[in-house]
């Protein structure tokens, strides 16, 4: 491996500087899994983290999310079929089990085992919000105010990932105490009534949880539909089980204030909500699921002559634009690419490789599905929404592929009508579609909306991805009596 020599002085008040292969920035999957392919190339890797190794998703998003949707659809499945309903009969979630549960699956919000994790793979840790200084050049400053300059032989990685934003301008937001997504998975309690704002992933995943355990849910949704990126008819049926469990779903809404203050005769502090239309919302919490921003306002872009605050712009590689010497990378979320978890550990596994193959002087292969190109970003990521029904997708919808330009085809099959789906629950109810290139003959897109599609997803990856000719997709055959039998009718429908 080449060394080149640093040039590296030590800022004022920093110890002397250190010196690795490779400094990622942020420790959560997607550092991780950076720091994992470089270090298994035999690269000396150090990983900076400001609060807990393992990131956003470990301990308020991913993982406990799920730990609280997963109840919501054992207890659905059981209901959904004679025999196991009258043996769970009418009861509700068990609030304080499943609690426990997820905080199980946060370690407590302790990150002990992701350490050992680092340790045993031979990546160095040092803890406390990292910086650029300059070319290849890292500060660390530690909760106790001291600082570290490390200083990278080869790549610097940027995976800091995202936040919530609130929107600005709303009077008396701040005040409020919003709930985020760290308040809406963390919480130690249910609260009686709960507005969620926002109709995209985070307000449905959440809403249908809390409503679970308990909480009277009013979701406020701005537009006219959830889940706007995805077919229409995901939205559609997310929002029908949503009403179905009881939550107050309603379109076309914006909050124009709030208001928090004690309840009358009660210590516990209430928010008041005033709509646009003037009708006034009182709940205990209220969650904002209004979408991301990157964490860049602070990681010294402004030392590399980049712009803070804004997401950063990448080639297919994850390399940053407009950087010469092709040493700084910046994965998941902080790139805006895909906003998704196992998204951020693909391409972390693509800028690993292209870290390696640089420092071995070797060239990049960012044809579109080289070893160094993130293709999939943009061609197959794929979806889970853990609502009940749940939606699972692939791909383009048939308006993305058609405003891409594609001469498409939509194929939809009820998923009902399959012998699978009825099996597994009485009067399933469920949509599936796949979008076909005419010219290609290749599937670009596939949505499956119902309970227990999200196994079904990775068989559509795989033909999306592997762009699988229809004729060749034919032969793979559903095995009887599963839900996948819906490929029979969905691959008639490409062909007929
Ligand atoms: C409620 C919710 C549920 C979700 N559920 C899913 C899901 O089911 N499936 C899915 O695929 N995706 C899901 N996501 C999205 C997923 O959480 C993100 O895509 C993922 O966490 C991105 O990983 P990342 O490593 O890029 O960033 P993060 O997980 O945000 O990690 C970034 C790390 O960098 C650290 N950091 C930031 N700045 C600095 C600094 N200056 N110095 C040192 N360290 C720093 C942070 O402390 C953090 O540990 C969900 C998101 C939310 C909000
Ligand atoms: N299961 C999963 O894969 C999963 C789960 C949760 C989150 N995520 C990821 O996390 C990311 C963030 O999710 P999210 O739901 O916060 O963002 P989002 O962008 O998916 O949805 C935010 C929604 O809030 C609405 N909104 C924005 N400003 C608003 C305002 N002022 N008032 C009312 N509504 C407003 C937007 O129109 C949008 O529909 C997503 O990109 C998603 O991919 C994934």
């Amino acid at each position: 491996m080449t060394s080149p020599q640093s040039t590296a002085r030590p800022t004022p008040g920093a110890t002397a500087p250190e010196e690795y292969d490779v400094i990622v920035v942020g420790a959560g999957p997607t550092g991780e899994n950076v720091a994992d392919r470089t270090a298994a190339a035999g690269l000396r890797t150090v990983i900076v983290e400001s609060e807990l190794v393992g990131g956003e998703c470990s301990y308020w998003a991913c993982m406990p999310s799920k730990a609280l949707l997963r109840p919501v659809a054992a207890l659905a499945d059981a209901r959904a079929v004679a025999g196991s309903r009258e043996a769970v009969g009418g009861g509700a979630l068990d609030p304080a089990a499943v609690l426990a549960r997820r905080d199980s699956f946060t370690s407590h919000w302790q990150d002990d085992g992701q350490v050992r994790w680092l340790r045993d793979t031979g990546i160095e840790l040092v803890r406390g919000h990292g910086r650029l200084a300059g070319e290849r050049q890292v500060t660390v400053e530690a909760e106790d105010g001291g600082e570290r300059l490390l200083v990278a032989r080869h790549a610097v990685a940027i995976c800091t990932g995202s936040r919530p934003v609130l929107p600005q301008g709303v009077p008396g937001l701040a005040d409020a105490r919003p709930w985020t997504n760290r308040e809406a998975t963390g919480s130690p309690t249910v609260p009686r009534r709960l507005a969620v704002v926002g109709g995209g992933v985070v307000g449905v995943e959440l809403a249908t949880a809390w409503r679970a355990l308990g909480s009277q849910v009013v979701l406020l949704v701005r537009g006219g539909a959830l889940l706007p990126r995805m077919e229409p008819f995901a939205g559609e049926l997310v929002a029908d089980g949503l009403r179905a469990a009881g939550v107050d779903v309603r379109f076309g809404t914006e909050v124009a204030s709030l208001e928090r203050r004690a309840a009358d005769g009660d210590d516990a502090p209430e928010v008041t909500l005033v709509l646009g239309d003037g009708e006034r919302l009182t709940v205990d919490e209220v969650l904002y699921a209004t979408g991301r921003a990157p964490r860049t306002a602070d990681v010294g872009l402004e030392q590399v002559g980049l712009h803070p605050g804004g997401w950063l712009d990448v080639d297919d590689s994850c390399t940053v634009l407009g950087i010469d010497g092709h040493w700084l990378y910046a994965a998941g979320d902080v790139n805006h690419r895909a906003l998704l978890t196992h998204q951020g550990k693909y391409q972390a596994r693509i800028t690993g490789a292209a870290i390696v193959a640089r420092a071995e002087g070797r060239s990049l292969d960012t044809a579109r599905w080289g070893a160094h190109a993130a293709s999939a970003d943009s061609a197959g990521a794929p979806q889970v929404v853990f609502t009940h029904p749940e939606v699972a997708a692939v791909g383009l919808t048939l308006d993305a592929a058609e405003r891409a330009g594609l001469r498409v085809k939509a194929i939809d099959h009820d998923l009902g009508a399959v012998a699978g789906a009825s099996l597994y629950g009485d009067d399933y109810t469920g949509r599936a579609r796949v979008v076909f290139d005419l010219d290609r003959e290749v599937l670009v897109g596939a949505s499956f909306v119902g309970p227990g599609v999200s196994e079904l997803l990775h068989s559509a990856t795989v033909a999306v991805v592997g762009e699988v000719p229809i004729d060749r997709l034919w032969h793979a055959v559903p095995a009887y009596p599963t839900i996948s039998e819906v490929w029979l009718r969905l691959l008639e429908g490409c062909r007929g």
